[in-house]
Parts: C-alpha cells; sequence; structure tokens
C-alpha cells in the first residue's frame, strides 16, 4: 500500500476529481477542505482521511500539520490545489486581499512542504513529489486579479526553491493552467469571450488536469518545471 498523498481543498471542482480518482485506483488520500459539501462524505465513503483546514488561520495549519505528523510516517506526494481565485475589486482593503492571496498560495505551502519534507522522504517509492497548482497568468499577469497572479507567481517560484533543495528525494512541479472548467455563475457573454483566448477554444474539464497530475506522479526525471495546461492561449 502506497503513502498517502495529501490534497489540499478537495470539496469541489479538480480537487475533488483529483482525490476521487486517486482513491478509485487505490491511493490512500489526506484531504483538507473549507467548506462541507456532499463530495466531502462521498470522500470520506471512499476512504479518503478528511481534515477541516481553513489556511487564513495559521493556528488550524499548524493543528493540520501536527496532526499529519503525529498520525503517519511517510507521505508519498502532496499537492497543492487549495485556492482563493479573489479579485481586485472585492469588499476587502487591498492590504487585506494581498495578504489573503499571500497566505492561501503561498505561505501555506511554504508551511507545509518544510514542516512535512521528511514525511516525503521517508517514502518507500523511488522518490515523492510535491505539485503546486499555480496559473497561467503568471506569465502575463492580470489586470482584475493582480494580487491573485502576484501569489500565485511565488508560488511559482518556490517551485524552483523547492526543486533544488529537496532533490533528488522529493520532485517538486508546478501545472499552470488556464480555462479548465467554468464557475456556475460565468455568464454566457464571459464563457464566449473566455473560450476566445486560447488556440484550442475549449473548456477541457478537470480530468485534464487529474492526467497531469498522474504524469509527474509516474516520472522518475521531471523536477523544477512547470507544465502550461491552457490550450495554447500563449499564442492567441
Ligand atoms: N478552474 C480553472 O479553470 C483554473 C484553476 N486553476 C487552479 O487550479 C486549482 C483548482 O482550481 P478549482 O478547482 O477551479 O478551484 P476552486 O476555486 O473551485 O476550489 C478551490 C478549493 O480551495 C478551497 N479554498 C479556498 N479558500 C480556502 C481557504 N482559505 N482555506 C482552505 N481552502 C480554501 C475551496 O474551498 P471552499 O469550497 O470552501 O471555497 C475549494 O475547495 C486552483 O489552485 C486554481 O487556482 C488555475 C487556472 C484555471
Ligand atoms: N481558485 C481558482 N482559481 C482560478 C479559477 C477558479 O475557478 N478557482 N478559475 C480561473 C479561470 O478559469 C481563468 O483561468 C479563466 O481565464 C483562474 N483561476
Amino acid at each position: 500500500m502506497n503513502a498517502p498523498i495529501l490534497i489540499t481543498g478537495v470539496g469541489k471542482r479538480i480537487g475533488y476529481a483529483l482525490a476521487r480518482q486517486l482513491l478509485r485506483s487505490d491511493q490512500p488520500i489526506i484531504g483538507t477542505y473549507r467548506s462541507e459539501y456532499e463530495s466531502i462524505t462521498e470522500l470520506r465513503q471512499l476512504g479518503a482521511e478528511l481534515y477541516p483546514c481553513d489556511f487564513y488561520d495559521d493556528s488550524q495549519i499548524r493543528s493540520l500539520i501536527d496532526t499529519i505528523k503525529e498520525r503517519h510516517a511517510s507521505l508519498r506526494a502532496i499537492v497543492h490545489n487549495a485556492s482563493d481565485w479573489l479579485p481586485d475589486d472585492n469588499a476587502l482593503s487591498p492590504a487585506s486581499t494581498l495578504q489573503r492571496m499571500m497566505q492561501i498560495h503561498v505561505s501555506t505551502p511554504y508551511q507545509i512542504n518544510l514542516e512535512l519534507a521528511d514525511l516525503l522522504k521517508a517514502g518507500s517509492a523511488e522518490c515523492s513529489d510535491i505539485i503546486h497548482l499555480t496559473d497561467y497568468v503568471v506569465e502575463k499577469g492580470s489586470k482584475k486579479h493582480i494580487a491573485y497572479a502576484a501569489s500565485k507567481a511565488a508560488l511559482s517560484n518556490m517551485t524552483l526553491s523547492f526543486s533544488a533543495l529537496f532533490a533528488p528525494e522529493i520532485k517538486v512541479n508546478a501545472i499552470a493552467p488556464a480555462m479548465i472548467l467554468f464557475n456556475p455563475d460565468d455568464d454566457a457573454e464571459y464563457r464566449s469571450k473566455t473560450l476566445k483566448k486560447s488556440l484550442m477554444g475549449i473548456e477541457p474539464g478537470v480530468q485534464e488536469i487529474v492526467d497531469t497530475v498522474n504524469y509527474l506522479l509516474k516520472s522518475r526525471y521531471v523536477t523544477g518545471r512547470t507544465l502550461h495546461v491552457d490550450g495554447g492561449r500563449h499564442l492567441k
């Protein structure tokens, strides 16, 4: 039996699909969630070990790390999926917006990677993995999500630092998606405009990211790299 994979933000969409597919492949999963959904009940029934954790609260991050260290001797991988796509035009102050973006996309992965590295190194697999979910906007920026994009750029940079620090026992890579899955409240005009931004012009769905994660988990050689899953958006 493989050591568990820790996935953050498994309550919905990409994190949920990834956790479910890995569980169905008999891969043990430790998942974190913030809001309670039926999906959480389903993942628990599939055997997932689940922890509520709001990454805006450092004491909850501390408690999560301590609990995982107490209950597990090793980890196969960590997937930093949890994310808050906060627009700059929101009810919070600019200071609070930037603080939140840096907290979830930079401070949380930074703390978890450093604190749980020994568990990743203790695994029986040939090598272990850390995967950061970044974003296409790391390359281009975003007029409406400046703080979000800046924090994802910091997460992208940490991919370089952690891959050099942890090699060869742990591979560290990033996946930079663009337009994988619309949100329910995205209207027809936004959907049409967004699909035109890539060469492929489609909403590929969560399986694109699930397959990319599985590729990285199977690799023995790729590290310090970002896999771009963006439909050729950079060439439009
Ligand atoms: N979907 C897409 O097209 C794209 C996605 N990505 C990236 O891929 C990853 C997955 O995307 P997607 O599934 O759409 O993400 P979602 O925004 O749909 O879900 C992210 C998850 O993170 C959780 N989360 C948000 N804030 C916090 C917090 N403060 N503490 C703990 N958990 C939190 C959410 O919980 P809750 O339900 O409680 O809010 C949710 O489960 C993300 O990193 C995203 O940035 C990048 C580009 C495109
Ligand atoms: N945490 C999230 N990050 C992002 C989301 C999302 O739904 N949650 N969605 C996008 C968009 O799909 C964008 O890529 C469209 O161009 C970006 N990040």
